[in-house]
């Protein structure tokens, strides 16, 4: 926030206790609004539960005295937009209650679009990537390469629409912790080489998470911003985020992110003399303030997940309630995986792209086995090496499908040359995800893009090639989902005698799977050959009363 910008006053308002609460927490409130600079109180009348607000630099309406004031979401670290009250509107403050109770599609949009870590924007980048090539100790990478990480490094960048790469480095560190990172000499002609290269408008230091005083040193090293792979692999999820929840879930990742940039921010003003003092009236330095407006926004976004996680467990209780096997598909960013389930169901909705992280949300989609036994597979979020937990955790509610489902598929681009260390990355993200063990047991390995590979020979009998593209391979592999399935859902292949002249072969139809039905004769009863659950086999012994 820029205190520069606090000036003239041109008014003062009156603020129900409500309304300074909503000021405060940065919500909607009412119909009509208008823009202008930072407000801040100055006066607190606790008997008459009303504040007194100073609204600043307020060049288009005039604010009359007494009037309350609603107001819409504030920039993330600042108060910059009220909502000014019509004469006429008497919303009191109980049906301000209520709007907030509800969050809507509008309010998550907006929260989405204000929320947007400064600094990056909206804007295309032209970028020049510095790879740190850690040489041993604790944070050396062992199963990759620093020229494969600077390829992984480029794809990122050039995921963004309109990004690209305008030169690159990879230079040796034996202080990677150190808030410049590199040694004196490199440091020097790194800042050197990028100062001499005036097109760059940033730089992406290739490290998990740059603390926000290396960050700021860097920036003013340098004199562009400064990403990590969390900031830019944010900046992708929100270029595709498309659904309210993956909205959501960027917005509670980026909440750390705004977080360390206060921090900057008011290191910053202190040095000006400003970020520590106290705002008149309210008891209350503008670090606390805006510290709390975020904390209060993470708690406005968590329960928003939270009731949509709760309607998440309503359809996934529906889904098991039906009884179909519930199979996750999983995998590095960019394997196949969205292919696959298009190729295994015939989904024309599904869109595969060459695109990291094309795919934000878990969406679930019907197939068959070769018994006609119906399936859902989940399609599921990429993952990525050194990916700060916090950002999977953002996507917990939505990962919650997967540690339900009864089986996972992982899907692994074996003509990448980074393939082994894709492997490893993913089965550590799903160790942390705390998925069941059984369920850990149950995963089935796919090869997938076999198609690019000349003269592909299947290596290890356990795992299934195919090539989801092409389509090669698919019935092996529904073979063997299907045998895992019998297997790990406790199902089993059952013949039962069934009175044709009852409902009970439509029951069998709809709650499990029917492979064959053979006529026996004149008695009206026929020799039914089903999947079914040990569940579902009781349920149908107690409605049938059979023996
Ligand atoms: N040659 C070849 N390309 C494939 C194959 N399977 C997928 N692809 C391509 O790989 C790219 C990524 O495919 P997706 O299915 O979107 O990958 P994903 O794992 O869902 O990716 P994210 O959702 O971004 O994590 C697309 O361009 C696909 O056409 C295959 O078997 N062979
Ligand atoms: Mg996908």
């Amino acid at each position: 926030m820029n205190l520069n910008k606090i000036g003239v006053l041109t008014n003062h308002v009156f603020l129900c206790r409500y309304a300074w609460r909503k000021l405060c927490a940065g919500h909607v409130i009412g119909r009509r609004y208008m823009t202008f600079a930072p407000c801040k109180p100055i006066r607190f009348f606790q008997s008459t539960s009303k504040f007194v607000v100073t609204m600043l630099q307020c060049p288009r309406q005039k604010l009359r005295a007494g009037v309350a004031v609603p107001v819409l979401p504030a920039r993330t670290l600042s108060l910059t937009a009220c909502m000014c009250k019509s004469k006429n509107d008497n919303t009191d403050n109980n049906s301000l209650v209520e709007e907030e109770d509800e969050i809507d599609e509008a309010e998550i949009e907006e929260l989405f679009q204000q929320q947007i870590p400064t600094g990056i924007g909206e804007e295309e980048h032209r970028v020049f990537i510095v790879h740190p090539d850690v040489k041993w100790g604790s944070r050396k990478q062992y199963l990759t390469t620093a020229a494969l990480q600077m390829e992984e490094a480029v794809g990122l960048v050039n995921t963004l629409y309109n990004w690209s790469v305008v030169d690159k480095i990879i230079l040796s560190t034996k202080t990677p912790e150190k808030k410049r990172i590199f040694g004196k000499g490199n440091f020097q002609a790194l800042t050197e080489k990028i100062r001499a290269t005036p097109e760059v408008t940033a730089v992406f230091v290739n490290v998990e998470r740059l603390s926000p005083s290396s960050e700021k040193e860097l920036q003013e090293a340098w004199g562009v911003k400064v990403l990590d792979r969390y900031s830019l692999v944010l900046h992708i999820f929100r270029c595709n985020a498309r659904t309210k929840e993956a909205k959501l879930q960027i917005s509670l990742a980026e909440i750390p992110l705004l977080r360390s940039r206060l921090r900057n921010e008011v290191a910053n003003l202190d040095q000006q003399g400003g970020g520590s003092r106290y705002i008149m009236g309210s008891g209350e330095t503008l670090f606390e303030m805006q510290q709390r407006l975020l904390k209060e926004r993470e708690l406005k976004i968590r329960s928003a997940l939270e009731r949509l996680r709760r309607k998440r467990h309503l359809l996934r209780s529906q889904r098991k309630h039906r009884d179909f096997p519930i199979i996750s598909v999983m995998g590095y960013t960019n394997c196949g995986k969205t292919t696959l389930i298009k190729a295994l169901t015939g989904d024309a909705g599904l869109q595969p792209k060459d695109q990291l992280f094309a795919t934000l949300d878990v969406t679930v989609h019907a197939g068959q086995l070769p018994s006609h036994m119906t399936v859902l597979y989940v399609d599921t979020i990429g993952f990525l090496s050194q990916l700060p937990h916090q950002l999977i955790d953002s996507f917990s509610a939505t990962l919650e499908d997967v540690t339900h489902s009864d089986l996972i598929i992982h899907v692994r681009d074996i003509s990448h040359p980074e393939t082994v260390n894709q492997k490893v990355n993913v089965l550590n993200v799903l160790k942390n995800l705390q998925i069941p063990e059984k369920l850990l047991n149950s995963i089935i390995e796919v090869h997938n893009k076999i198609d690019l590979i000349e003269g592909f020979e299947v290596s290890d009998p356990e795992v299934i090639p195919i090539s989801a593209l092409k389509q090669h391979g698919l019935e092996v592999l529904k073979e063997k989902i299907e045998e895992a399935v019998v297997k790990y859902t406790g199902k089993q292949i059952m013949t039962l005698k069934v009175q044709l002249n009852s409902p009970q072969l439509a029951w069998l139809y709809k709650e499990a799977t029917v492979q064959t039905v053979d006529d026996v004769g004149d008695d009206c009863t026929a020799n039914v050959k089903v999947i079914i659950s040990q569940a579902a086999y009781g349920r149908y012994r107690k409605l049938f009363q059979v023996t």
